[in-house]
């Protein structure tokens, strides 16, 4: 059966820098950088999952996003809907909450860095609309 899976994700942007996370080895394309973010749960909000992932993999509460772009894609074992959000202002300290490695990292810097297949056009957009 093939069921799209919904994403919640959060580029989360302060001073022209991005924070990031390394998905773990084991995960579902592992071992590459992610932006923060996981399932929409059945009936909930996307705003909602993103600051409960958010809350979970970094211990940050969100106080101010806005929808960036939607993606979708299908990857050979799985397909994905990316619901992608800036996350311009959040309180608490940032830490890697599931042991993740988490790194700020410069807009222009995202070109040179591994990320999952499907994240190609939301580094496009980021670095043309973005990064000054
Ligand atoms: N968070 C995140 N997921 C991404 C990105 N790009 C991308 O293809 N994905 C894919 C990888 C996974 O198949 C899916 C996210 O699922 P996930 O495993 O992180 O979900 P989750 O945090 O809710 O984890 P779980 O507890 O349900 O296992 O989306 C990205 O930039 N960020
Ligand atoms: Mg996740």
């Amino acid at each position: 059966m093939n069921k799209r899976v919904h994403v919640a994700v959060g580029v989360i942007i302060r001073n022209q820098q991005i924070l990031l996370a390394k998905r773990h080895g084991h995960l579902h394309q592992g071992g590459k950088w992610e932006f923060p973010g996981g399932k929409v749960e059945p009936n909930e909000p996307v705003t909602e999952a993103l600051t409960r992932e958010l809350q979970e993999e970094l211990n940050i509460n969100v106080t101010a996003s806005s929808p960036f772009m939607t993606l979708s894609y299908d990857y050979p074992e799985k397909q994905v809907l990316l619901d992608i959000h800036l996350v311009t202002e959040f309180t608490g300290t940032e830490s890697g909450a599931e042991g993740q490695e988490i790194r700020w990292v410069d807009i222009k810097e995202l070109a040179s860095l591994p990320f999952p297949d499907a994240n190609q056009p939301i580094i496009d957009r980021l670095l043309t609309e973005l990064a000054h």
